[in-house]
């Protein structure tokens, strides 16, 4: 057996998963461009991409196992007949837990009070001599609106529900069985109303070419002005541009975004942003590992470590994709 692990993503999980592997496997990690020229005898590739560049050179390749949640780098007409197609889930927790922490995080101003206080400035209602603060809402009774409703959203929702927010969500089909602790899981023809609902906004669905740019500047206007987006998943569901300006504007409260729409290069440069959302005080600014957890590195390491000895048997994978999802 020979898996190629391609990315930087992918790289970090090589040890893990040697560490889980229980029979003999050759194992070569680097950089995507620098791995292709691996691929002619490789049976599994582990990458979040694949190309049409990574289909000509591994024509051997068995399976392509992403190493997370997002297919959108998966280049799906280059799949073959007997070429399998899996991914890799145990982010949710996570990132639902995240999100919790964002949301609270904006309420309360985490940021800007730290900031004061570093400065000598103790703005509280324990100072004799300064004004208190605005009492801060809460976020119980607030609506958290989830916009895509798989793993994230769900590990989500319940969360919310114990922190006594009303929870609403959509995803691609309404669902009738509606879990307790949701108002509703309605079909995209009920984002708009979703979107008006909400308090808070959890971004939390795939990005394809239906859902890029999804919420552009007429959807983001339906929002409260007093709403918080925290996008999760992918930034370019939601419009670069319209976006910056809903929240230089004041049209959105604030944000918190873990996912960017430039990252570092191999070379390590990182692009400069057009929309210079580090100039705004109302935004919380993770790059890209609100997922990255032991919980989430243990089970992803575990699957694949399992997918690549059911391909050596001839079986198929776990969490298979199927071609046309
Ligand atoms: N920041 C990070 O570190 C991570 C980010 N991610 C990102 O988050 C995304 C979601 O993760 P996860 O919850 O695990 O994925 P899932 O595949 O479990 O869920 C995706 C959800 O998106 C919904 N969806 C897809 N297209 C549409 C659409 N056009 N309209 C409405 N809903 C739609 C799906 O609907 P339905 O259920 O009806 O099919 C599903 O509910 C991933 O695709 C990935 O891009 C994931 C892991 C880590
Ligand atoms: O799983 C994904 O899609 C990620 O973004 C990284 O965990």
């Amino acid at each position: 057996m020979k898996a190629v692990f391609a990315g930087s993503f992918a790289v970090r999980l090589v040890e893990p998963v040697r560490r889980r592997l229980t029979m003999p496997c050759e194992i070569v990690a680097g950089d995507e461009a620098a791995v292709v020229d691996q691929l002619g005898d490789a049976d599994v590739l582990v990458s979040m991409a694949f190309t049409k560049q990574f289909a000509s050179a591994g024509a051997k390749l068995r399976l392509v196992q992403v190493p997370g949640a997002g297919l959108d780098r998966i280049d799906r007409s280059q799949l073959r007949s007997g070429l399998a197609l899996a991914n890799a889930y145990g982010h949710e927790a996570g990132i639902a837990e995240y999100v919790m922490g964002a949301m609270i995080a904006l309420t309360r101003n985490f940021q800007r009070i730290d900031q004061k206080l570093r400065a000598g400035q103790w703005e509280s209602q324990w100072s004799v001599d300064a004004p208190a603060p605005p009492l801060w809402p809460e976020v119980a009774g607030k609506t958290l609106g989830i916009l895509g409703f798989g793993h994230i959203g769900e590990a989500l929702a319940r969360r919310a529900h114990a922190f006594d927010m009303k929870v609403c969500a959509v995803r691609r089909q309404a669902q009738a069985d509606v879990p307790r602790e949701l108002m509703f899981v309605g079909g995209p023809e009920r984002l708009d109303e979703l979107l008006g609902l909400s308090d808070y906004l959890a971004i939390t669905l795939s990005l394809s070419p239906e859902t890029r740019d999804l919420l552009d500047a007429d959807r983001l206007a339906l929002m409260k002005p007093q709403a918080y987006l925290i996008n999760v998943a992918r930034a370019e569901i939601v419009n670069e541009q319209a976006l910056f300006d809903a929240l230089a504007a004041g049209r959105l409260a604030g944000a918190a975004l873990d996912v960017w729409y430039r990252y570092p290069t191999a070379a390590g440069v990182t692009p400069p942003s057009t929309a210079p959302f580090h100039t705004l005080g109302n935004v919380i600014m993770t790059p890209h590992v609100s997922g990255w957890t032991k919980g989430m590195l243990e089970s992803r390491a575990g699957l694949i470590a399992e997918n690549i000895e059911r391909t050596a048997r001839g079986e198929p994978p776990l969490n298979a994709v199927a071609a046309a999802n």
